[in-house]
């Protein structure tokens, strides 16, 4: 803005009092004349500022105005991808166009990739987005005190006792390793086929070791937008720092850690970075205190070797299909809520559920407890549970068309 310019000089009246009478009057006549020409300027210079300052009311008016539009109007929602020295890379949600843009200088500073920003239709980066706390909530699974306790877990002693070496031990015990000079077992990896007690083994460890269970599904990981899976792996460590101890659950790891494909896509790309920030994570793991990690696959042929390489998940625990006596401990934890007739042999009827999972075992005895129901009895007999059985065989015969599925280990 331009400075004003000073104000005309004051007219002064200089009277001699040796001045004849005709001089004074034409001396007081010439001052009048400067007074009616300064005040002349003056009013000029009043009527400008008045001038000036409606054209300043009406900008600010303007100003408000597209403030107002700015703020009311849509914007869109997009993730930062990388900020490189020529501006921001982001990619807009829904048709994943990428753009280089720019932020407003007083969020730039602030700006991370996998941050989600609002932006408008210029694609100026108008807000970063807090993300954190709903996208936290949606895609983990926080239990400060899961129930499972080992009691529940059936025919897999072995596997608990190792899960229990490798991540009870170095959270109640820390002192103990450190003496020997042993490193605790950086992450676990349980692996087997479907419902056989990974989860719940990764619960009870939790809850003996007054830890907080957090899960995280590898699924949910990839399906997230662009940017959004390396930063909920980062939030996921981050959230088991802050409540530490902390057991950190990560279900079909092999969504984000799948072998390399050839494919350049950038879905895989996402991936790999979403398993490069898992990976980084782990390997600065050893500050971060009295948090465990646990990670579970079925598909433990398709995983690629960089995470399980020391340091990362170097103890490999198989959790396999229950045997016979497996199968007679878990059918005897789903029922012992139940009232069941002692005519009931467990130990026969585990015969019969050779492949069965303990998830497989814990439906089978709830299907006979419905058996029961339906026919208006409060014990359950053999009777119900060969019901259940031939009802599970027979949907399983409908529904496999092409053969159990195999796993390779
Ligand atoms: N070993 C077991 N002992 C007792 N119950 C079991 C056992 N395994 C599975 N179950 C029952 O099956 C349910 C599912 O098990 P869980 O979720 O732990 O399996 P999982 O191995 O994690 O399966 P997935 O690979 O599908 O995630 C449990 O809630 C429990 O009722």
């Amino acid at each position: 803005m331009s400075r004003s310019p000073s104000l005309p000089d004051r007219p002064r009246l200089d009277l001699d009092p040796e001045m004849s009478e005709a001089e004074r009057l034409a001396a007081i006549r010439q001052h009048y004349e400067r007074l009616v020409s300064v005040n002349d300027e003056l009013d000029q210079r009043l009527s400008e500022a008045t001038d000036r300052r409606e054209e300043l009311r009406e900008e600010v008016e303007q100003l408000k105005r597209r403030n107002e539009t700015l703020k009311t109007s849509s914007l869109y929602l997009a993730t930062v991808e990388e900020l490189t020295d020529d501006g921001v890379v982001i990619k807009q949600h829904g048709n994943n166009q990428e753009v280089l843009t720019e932020a407003s200088p007083h969020l730039e500073s602030d700006l991370e990739a996998g941050d989600r920003v609002a932006i408008n239709d210029s694609f100026a980066i108008q807000q970063l987005l807090d993300d954190e706390t709903d996208s936290r909530a949606q895609a983990m699974e926080i239990d400060a005190s899961p129930e499972i306790v080992y009691d529940d877990i059936g025919g897999i002693d072995e596997q608990v006792r190792e899960v229990r070496e490798a991540v009870e031990d170095p959270l109640t015990n820390p002192e103990m390793f450190e003496t020997v000079g042993v490193e605790p077992p950086s992450g676990v990896l349980l692996y087997g086929p479907p419902g056989t007690g990974k989860t719940m083994l990764a619960k009870a460890v939790a809850n003996e070791t007054d830890a907080t269970f957090i899960k995280m599904a590898g699924s949910e990981l990839v399906r997230k937008f662009i940017g959004e899976g390396s930063r909920l792996v980062r939030d996921l460590f981050d959230l088991a720092a802050e409540r530490e101890p902390a057991v950190i659950f990560i279900d079909e790891i092999d969504a984000v850690a799948s072998k390399r494909t050839d494919s350049k896509t950038s879905g895989d790309a996402e991936v790999q970075r979403t398993m490069m920030q898992l990976l980084s994570e782990m390997d600065g793991f050893e500050d971060r205190g009295e948090v465990r990690i646990i990670a579970a696959t079925n598909r433990f042929d398709m995983l690629d070797e960089a995470i399980l390489r020391p340091g990362r998940f170097d103890r490999l625990i198989e959790v396999p299909k229950p045997n016979v006596e497996g199968r007679e401990h878990i059918l005897k934890i789903h029922t012992r809520n139940m009232n069941v007739d002692d005519d009931v042999d467990f130990a026969d009827i585990a015969t019969s559920l050779d492949d069965y999972s303990g998830a497989d075992i814990a439906a089978l005895a709830t299907e006979a407890g419905m058996f029961a129901i339906r026919d208006e009895r409060t014990e359950i007999r053999r009777a119900d549970f060969d019901a259940a059985y031939a009802k599970v065989e027979d949907a399983d015969e409908q529904t496999t068309i092409p053969g159990p599925t195999t796993y390779q280990y």
